[in-house]
């Protein structure tokens, strides 16, 4: 066995390999060749030699000859399966052992090739593996960032209402019926999607999600169903839609209550018939694509209103699952907040060490309207303003504060009238998103009053 490494500066990242033959000339052959690829390599002479070698070392990629003493190329493939599932194997087999390259691919090899190889035909094999290994560190690196973005799929909570979510999500996961996920914004829909997914027959298989509401309507059939080239202006190359993505796996189509007129009348067709026909193009295809829905809006009033149609309404309204507000199951949120502090301080501490009790009272006091992705905002702006150590009252934005004063106020006695009326305002802002026109007609007093009201308060505080 000897180690040859690579000298030139190949435009690929070269592989490591291990090759292994009894054949004298080739080990010497390889020796040379596979380096000036621009990969590295070790050249055992034997099945056992290379299984040590394997034991020892991660390659990229093995080149076993079939027909080796001691163990054959298929046998040290079976144990390289076993220590190293992600290395590539290519078995090197004679011209009559078309047997040996069948049970090597059975046992996960990546080709096989017939002696007496081409150097170029080793080379295009190498560079597909290379191109693998390349596009299996891209799907993992952008599998981690998206992670980061949106947090593990993990669905945390164990109130009641939570507890009745995951008993649905385990039963229809099995199925292979629609499902349509309601509940309000940030409650958590495309995750209880995602888990219908993970939890189903079909967890190894792509799931894809695409916001309805967030295209154009003249580009979501073509994000849908894919187009030919040339099928409008701008189409310059055929591209497969997000159901051919998919396939196998299951699509969410979330906000589907955003789906324009002429878009549900597709999509119907296309849930009816399991088939989809790319913009452009005369002939349909089959797919094999689990749909998952999710709406915040109500579809039947929609129906009423002769926005949604009632027909696709039936269609994916086979079995519900109906996520709770935050506000309905508070008992969840120390849990939550705990997971989605991990997102920006990843630390094993237990709850009561990273919010004080002060902190996560003023949390349990909050009404939620944004639900569990507006508590995430709050745990990463607390997180800015406080890096280390429990996050305190102080670490919350202002409203938090505010009430927790105001809390106190009323703790040490009477408020004054004064108190009162910011009070109400901010309970007002909280119930209506912010929203200051909202706020000025609910509480009954001009746009104008409630700005002047909030400045002064703001100028008291500076004070
Ligand atoms: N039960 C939960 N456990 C952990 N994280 C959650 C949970 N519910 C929601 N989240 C987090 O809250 C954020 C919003 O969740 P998600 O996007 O699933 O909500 P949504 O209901 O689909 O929102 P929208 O209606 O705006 O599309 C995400 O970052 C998600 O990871």
């Amino acid at each position: 066995m000897s180690d040859s490494p690579s000298k030139s500066s190949p435009k690929q990242e070269g592989l490591s390999l291990l090759f292994a033959d009894d054949e004298g000339s080739l080990q010497e052959l390889m020796k040379l060749e596979l380096p000036r690829m621009g990969h590295t390599v070790t050249v055992c002479p034997d099945g056992v030699t290379a299984v040590a070698a394997i034991e020892k070392n991660t390659y990229d990629a093995i080149l076993v000859d079939q027909d080796m003493p001691g163990l054959t190329g298929v046998e040290v493939i079976a144990r390289l399966k076993e220590l190293s599932p992600s290395t590539e194997a290519v078995v090197i087999t004679g011209k009559s052992s078309m047997e040996s390259a069948v049970s090597a691919l059975r046992c996960g090899a990546f080709d096989y090739l017939t002696k007496p190889c081409k150097l170029v035909d080793i080379e295009a094999l190498l560079q597909r593996i290379a191109a693998k290994r390349d596009l299996t560190k891209k799907f993992h690196a952008l599998q981690r960032r998206l992670e980061r973005i949106e947090g593990s799929p993990q669905l945390i909570g164990q109130s009641r209402g939570m507890a009745h979510v995951n008993t649905l999500i385990d039963k229809v996961a099995r199925t292979e019926s629609t499902v349509l996920v309601l509940g309000e914004t940030g409650t958590g829909k495309e995750l209880v999607a995602r888990a219908v997914h993970d939890r189903s027959p079909r967890a190894e298989k792509p799931f894809v999600a695409i916001n309805c509401g967030a295209l154009p309507e003249t580009l979501i059939e073509s994000e849908l169903f894919g187009h030919t080239k040339g099928a409008f202006t701008g189409a310059d190359e055929h591209r497969i839609g997000l159901f051919e993505v998919a396939s196998g796996g299951t699509i969410f189509l979330d906000e589907i209550g955003e789906l324009p007129k002429a878009m549900q009348a597709k999509l119907l067709r296309v849930l009816e018939s399991r088939e989809i026909r790319r913009v452009g193009e005369n002939k349909t295809m089959k797919v094999d694509v689990r749909v998952v829905c999710a709406t915040h809006r109500d579809l039947a009033e929609m129906v009423t209103g002769d926005e949604f149609r009632e027909d696709l309404m039936y269609r994916i309204n086979t079995f519900e699952i109906n996520l709770p507000a935050l506000r309905e199951r508070l008992d969840d949120l120390p849990a939550l907040a705990e997971h989605l502090l991990k997102r920006f301080r990843p630390s094993a501490r237990p709850i009561e060490q990273q919010f004080t009790d002060e902190a996560l009272e003023a949390l349990r006091g909050h009404v939620w309207p944004g639900n569990v992705r507006e508590l995430a905002n709050v745990v990463e702006h607390a997180t800015i303003l406080c890096e280390s150590g429990p996050i305190t009252v102080d670490d919350l934005p202002q409203h938090f504060n505010r009430r927790q004063l105001s809390g106190n106020a009323r703790s040490r006695g009477p408020m004054t009238l004064r108190e009162l009326e910011m009070e109400a305002i901010h309970e007002s802002l909280e119930r209506n998103d912010g929203s200051k026109p909202k706020v000025a007609e609910e509480l009954g007093i001009s746009l104008k009053t409630l700005y002047n009201k909030l400045n002064s308060e703001a100028t008291l505080k500076v004070a």
